[in-house]
């Protein structure tokens, strides 16, 4: 009987008890009509306000039309039902990543001006199962085999997926037990999409034993092996990193001693810090760097450099990257820098920011003082006019002006742990 099972499922995503409104995104779709009726009956018990929410893509004839399906559906449930509309592709990009991404963007942006903070999707065992065959053909590892969380927080929405461990069969059972219908997408049929494909080769599994069950299982294993490493990676930089400069440090020796893909970990956050980039850098990036520091050569990656010095590995924004950059002096440079100068009174006309670089080092006569690094110091912001340096805050040359980063060490180590 999978009432009960399903049920379980998703009271256990909202325990102790739901928050007070809540919104559900259905497209139409098997998997979001039952999460619709699975939600309308917690909600029910627990006296939470549910919304539901349709994205009309006009990607594909019908889609206004299932649309208007889920509102008819809704108001008879008496749930209140919003369609938002995307026409705004400009051809560029992949469509169905930008359509996925618009989606999420535009159902956060119409929730929080309800003051709703959750949505809750339809993602099944079935999706798992096909993300985790997809990452295997791009062979992936612990990270992208966990597929996808339970939970995500992503345009200041926490997305919960409560149904990731029920199949799509089941939920259509549930369906057919209480007469609710569905529309089928054709495009789920359309063996074009890497997805489908992913679908299909599942399908062909059976036979040797390997289901949609089996696989979303292997997800959330991966997904527990990556908190464990997560937390062994914290536990080390808390031994062998700090931040100096904006640029993390290591200590290498101890390094050294740690397992591979604790190293790794410890070098793809520490250039995601600094870079700010939303994606980690390419696996044989990280490999060649690797590589190179072991051989005491310096090495860039996404706009970062990592360079030995002494007993250390300096890990600092490649100056290059950023040199280019002109700001006002109270904008936030590269992302994480803050000049402040103490005397408010200073003018600032003409002033700007940009990295110190080999042409701000030539007017510092004693950068040597600051005890850094030349390349480090290179890559820290600095005041100038025009050509001229005005002050270079980290080589201590102009006590006036002062730099701090907006994401500190802290931030920096809590970062180890939020993935
Ligand atoms: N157009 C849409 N409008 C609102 N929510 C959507 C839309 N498309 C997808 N979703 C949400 O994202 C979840 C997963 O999306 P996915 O693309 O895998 O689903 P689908 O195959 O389009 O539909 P379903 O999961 O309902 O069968 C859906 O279950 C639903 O909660």
């Amino acid at each position: 009987m999978p009432l009960a099972r399903l049920t379980g499922l998703v009271s256990k995503a909202f325990l102790p008890k739901p928050p007070d409104s809540i919104a559900v995104a259905v497209s139409g779709g098997s998997d979001s009509m039952a999460l619709l009726h699975l939600m309308h009956d917690l909600c029910d018990r627990h006296a939470t306000r549910l919304f539901a929410v349709t994205v009309n893509h006009g990607l594909r004839e019908g889609a206004a039309a299932e649309a208007r399906q889920v509102a008819e559906h809704c108001a008879q449930l008496g749930i209140p039902h919003e369609t938002l509309i995307w026409t705004d592709w400009d051809g560029k990009g992949n469509l169905q990543a930008e359509a996925r991404d618009a989606r999420y963007r535009r159902m956060a942006e119409w929730a929080g001006s309800l003051g709703i903070r959750s949505i809750v999707v339809g993602h099944t065992a079935d999706d798992q199962a096909e993300t985790v065959l997809m990452r295997l053909a791009r062979r992936a590892g612990v990270d992208g085999l966990s597929a996808m969380p339970p939970r995500t927080m992503r345009y200041g929405i926490d997305w919960v997926r409560p149904l990731l461990s029920a199949t799509r069969e089941e939920l259509r059972m549930y369906l057919r037990q209480r007469g609710i219908g569905w529309s089928d997408d054709p495009s789920n049929d359309d063996i074009r999409y890497v997805r489908i494909k992913a679908r299909k080769a599942l399908a062909a599994l059976q036979d040797l034993g390997i289901d949609a069950t089996g696989l979303a299982v292997v997800a959330g294993q991966m997904r527990d092996a990556r908190v464990a490493l997560d937390w062994q990676t914290f536990l080390a930089a808390r031994e062998l990193a700090r931040v100096t400069a904006g640029a993390v440090v290591l200590d290498e020796r101890r390094l050294r001693i740690q397992p591979e893909e604790i190293q790794r970990r410890l070098l793809v956050r520490a250039l995601i810090w600094i870079s700010g980039s939303d994606y980690p850098p390419r696996r044989n990036a990280v490999a060649t760097l690797v590589a190179a520091l072991r051989g005491g050569q310096a090495a860039t990656v996404d706009g970062c450099l990592a360079l030995r010095v002494g007993e250390d590995i300096w890990i600092c924004r490649e100056h290059a990257a950023v040199r280019d950059l002109r700001a006002d002096p109270d904008a936030l440079w590269d992302g994480r820098w803050r000049l402040r100068a103490s005397d408010e009174n200073r003018t600032r006309d003409g002033l700007h920011i940009a990295a110190l670089g080999p042409e701000g080092i030539a007017q510092c006569a004693d950068w040597r003082a600051a005890g850094l690094p030349l390349q480090v110091l290179q890559s820290t912001p600095a005041v100038w006019r025009d050509d001229t340096l005005v002050a270079a805050p980290l080589a201590g040359n102009d006590q006036n002006w002062h730099a701090a980063l907006e994401s500190d060490e802290e931030t920096f180590f809590a970062g180890l742990l939020s993935h």
